[in-house]
């Protein structure tokens, strides 16, 4: 609901973080696969289709540095880019984990597995970094408010609950946990300060939830697609454009 008054620094704040009742977490596909009903299908799935994810990252980011933030912005952002995108980064880690759920790395490099809604979502944030002006793409990246206890929850629940998953393959939820409280210490102090009018503070709560509304969106297609088993032309005889996860 839009606000009507200037909310203090410490409401406006809460009145993000409150919003992370909408996050992904609770989406089922994410809960089935904390506590661990996921079948092996499903996890490769999922890791398939977020590898697109991960690999727009860096490119949103380079997005935000091309609408010409002030000089001391641009420097953090440049670790963002390279989290993912250096030798042993981001994108290397994703890969490894593929490797430890029996994917192959072409097949994820390859982006054949990724399911149209998933690629028409996460195209939509790129987009939307490349469009906006640099402050609101960069309070986008806010739902990493949430993203910790993701990346920890499945710390802990993996190795007991898929225990044919190779560990050295959880070392990205690892590295991500320092990575995304740094950035949301620069992000979040950034919206807080600059998002300072009631209009500005609506529009970063709509831009949160667009955020927001990404993330759902493609685990409502990984739901779609594997736990009902209904991919995009699943019933139409003989079609070879299903997306199926197809490796042993
Ligand atoms: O595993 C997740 O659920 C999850 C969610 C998010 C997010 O909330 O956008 C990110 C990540 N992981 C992540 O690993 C990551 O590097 C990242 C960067 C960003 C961003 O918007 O800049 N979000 C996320």
């Amino acid at each position: 609901m839009k606000m009507s008054e200037l909310l203090s620094k410490e409401d406006f704040e809460k009145k993000l973080r409150d919003m992370g009742s909408m996050y992904h977490i609770h989406h089922p596909f994410h809960v089935r696969m904390y506590e661990g009903s996921c079948t092996k299908e499903e996890i490769q799935g999922w890791v398939a289709n977020r590898f697109y994810y991960q690999c727009a990252i860096p490119i949103k980011d380079a997005a935000i540095m091309s609408n010409n933030p002030p000089i001391e912005d641009r420097r953090k952002w440049v670790d963002r880019i390279l989290d993912h995108d250096s030798v042993g980064g981001g994108i290397e880690a994703w890969l490894d984990l593929g490797v430890a759920v029996g994917l192959k790395k072409e097949d994820l490099l390859s982006h054949k597995f990724v399911l149209p809604a998933v690629r028409f979502a996460v195209d939509a944030y790129i987009n939307f970094a490349r469009r906006s002006p640099w402050k609101e793409a960069a309070m986008s990246s806010l739902t990493e408010m949430f993203a910790p206890q993701i990346h920890q929850q499945r710390l802990d629940t993996w190795p007991k609950n898929y225990p044919w998953i190779e560990q050295n393959g959880l070392r990205y939820f690892q590295k991500r946990l320092s990575e995304a409280r740094r950035d949301v210490q620069h992000g979040l102090s950034m919206t807080l300060v600059e998002f300072d009018t009631v209009e500005l503070q609506n529009r970063a709560c709509e831009i949160l939830q667009f955020k927001l509304d990404i993330l759902w969106t493609m685990c409502d297609a990984l739901y779609l697609a594997y736990e009902l088993k209904r991919p995009p032309y699943f019933n139409i005889k003989d079609c070879n454009a299903t997306r199926k996860i197809t490796c042993d």
